[in-house]
């Protein structure tokens, strides 16, 4: 599965959605010159600077020759599995180091630094935890090749499995070439360096995994992929996290990770599960975003769903189906929808928070109105709908009332898919789960306990002090706990 959403905005760029097929290079003109990084490879350009331009890799029916001699010579060094990455080259590596002969282990292609970032976590690697019953079974559906199916009815927020990914690779290799090369024949060796790169990590994978990924889908058989290079394009969740030194956050996605299970979900506009990566036991969660009946598909987002059908279908061509799901059946009143939770995300709470022209339950009004317009789309797995509960959770803090901030606190919990910095925060200090009792302690020492009826700006207009004092107020509680919560100010 591709996620197509490198090149877009941040917004767009939350929900965790398949993608490969992208791939970030340098300006076309300046021409790359690091060497394609393998192992041992010299200069390879691994972190690509924020900024650089992003260039999709070809797709449809194409045959390109490239001439021969450019192909970087591939010299691959195995060395201590515990031992980190090497500075300048890209590391193979197999997570977790040590693993027992029954643990589900993944095949990693990194850039230099990745390794660490994962062997360094304080209590890595955890056990997975599976549902106490199978939840899920493979089957195939009509005109869609295979895809999961509920064994069982599931609840909003039920764990429906665990996995460790088969492979984790970089969603690119920088390769040299001579100026003498056309844009296609670029591409071509593009596709071909890192198919090289990546037969490594398959040839290292156990016999059972190797088989298993080599059986998934393949969509790009004919634009040029090497079939391995076709099943990571095909089946590749963009996986963030892993880059040491993040300063950008679109450049977080710049690893895919192929799945023995979830890369078998099929694609929906409206999808009813949502996986999220947790990097203590290197392995992806699926959840159901609301409930599900036993027997009914189980299906995830390829690409972003807040957007016209038209857009969507343009950027699933790379996975060769048009999508025939209601809200591209009938896409008249579902595109405005769409376009309007996607364009307006999360209702502003930080900006309703001391302005006392609005109503006190404007932002409450608000958080009702796009979630039951979320929840008719179907597209609780965007980051907006967790985002919507959590400015409904805080404006009850806000206005002091315990028993409704606890009522929006259920329904927060519920989204354990959701990988939001603010989720994290909330889980590190376990406060999601003291926050569900009203009577609990975490109400008046919550930072925004009754900070809208208690505000002392309510005439901050006509005093420029009060008014520079109140952004500054409004500027801590939003970027609290080291999390820079979207806020904006109108006045
Ligand atoms: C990641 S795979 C999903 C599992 C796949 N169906 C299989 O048999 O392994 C992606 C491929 O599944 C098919 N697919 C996914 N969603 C689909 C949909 N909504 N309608 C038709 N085909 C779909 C397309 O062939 C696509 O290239």
């Amino acid at each position: 599965m591709k996620r197509g959403f490198l090149n877009v905005s941040k917004a767009k760029a939350r929900p965790l959605g398949p993608a490969l097929g992208t791939v970030r290079l340098r300006s076309w003109a300046a021409r790359l010159s690091g060497g394609l990084a393998a192992a041992t490879a010299v200069n390879p350009s691994p972190v690509i600077a924020p900024g650089t331009k992003v260039e999709k890799l070809p797709i449809g029916k194409r045959n390109v020759e490239v001439p021969e001699g450019y192909s970087q010579p591939m010299r691959y060094v195995e060395r201590d599995a515990r031992a980190g990455s090497v500075p300048n080259a890209m590391t193979f590596t197999t997570l977790p180091v040590g693993a027992r002969e029954d643990e589900p282990v993944t095949e990693c292609f990194f850039y230099p630094g990745s390794k660490e970032v994962v062997m360094n976590l304080p209590g890595f690697p955890k056990p997975l935890v599976h549902p106490a019953t199978p939840a899920f079974h493979l089957s195939s559906t009509p005109g869609k090749g295979l895809g999961l199916f509920s064994t069982r009815a599931l609840k909003q927020g039920d764990h429906i499995l665990s996995e460790r990914p088969l492979l984790v690779t970089v969603r690119c290799v920088p390769v040299s070439y001579p100026p003498s090369f056309t844009r296609d024949q670029y591409y071509q060796h593009t596709l071909n360096e890192f198919e090289k790169c990546l037969e490594i990590p398959v040839k290292r994978m156990r016999p059972e995994d190797r088989e298993a990924f080599m059986a998934l889908e393949n969509s790009h058989k004919e634009d040029g992929s090497g079939p391995i290079v076709g099943i990571v394009r095909t089946n590749g969740l963009c996986l963030k996290g892993l880059l040491p030194d993040v300063k950008d956050e679109n450049s977080e996605f710049q690893y895919a990770a192929i799945c023995k299970d979830i890369s078998r979900l099929n694609h929906s506009c409206s999808p009813n599960t949502m996986p999220r990566f947790d990097m203590l036991s290197f392995s992806y969660n699926l959840f159901a975003v609301r409930d599900i009946a036993k027997g009914e598909e189980l299906t995830f987002l390829y690409t972003n769903i807040t957007c016209s059908a038209a857009k969507r279908n343009e950027a699933l061509k790379p996975y060769d189906f048009v999508c025939t799901c209601s809200a591209c059946k009938d896409p008249a009143a579902s595109d405005a929808a769409r376009t309007k939770i996607g364009e307006f995300g999360a209702p502003p709470v930080y900006m309703w928070l001391f302005n006392h022209e609005l109503p006190d339950d404007w932002i409450l009004t608000e958080c009702r109105e796009r979630l039951a317009s979320i929840v008719h789309e179907g597209l609780e797995a965007i980051s907006e709908y967790p985002r919507t509960l959590t400015s409904a959770m805080e404006a009850c803090i806000a206005l002091g009332d315990a028993l409704g901030a606890s009522e929006w606190a259920a329904k927060l919990m519920k989204a354990k898919w959701d990988d939001s910095k603010e989720r994290k925060a909330l889980e590190a200090k376990l406060e999601l789960e003291a926050l569900l009792d009203p009577a609990s302690l975490a109400y008046p020492a919550h930072p925004m306990w009754r900070k809208r009826v208690d505000s002392p700006y309510k005439d901050a207009r006509t005093s420029p002090l009060k008014m520079i004092k109140m952004m500054q107020e409004v500027e801590a509680l939003a970027n609290r706990d080291g999390v820079a919560r979207p806020f904006v100010m109108m006045f």
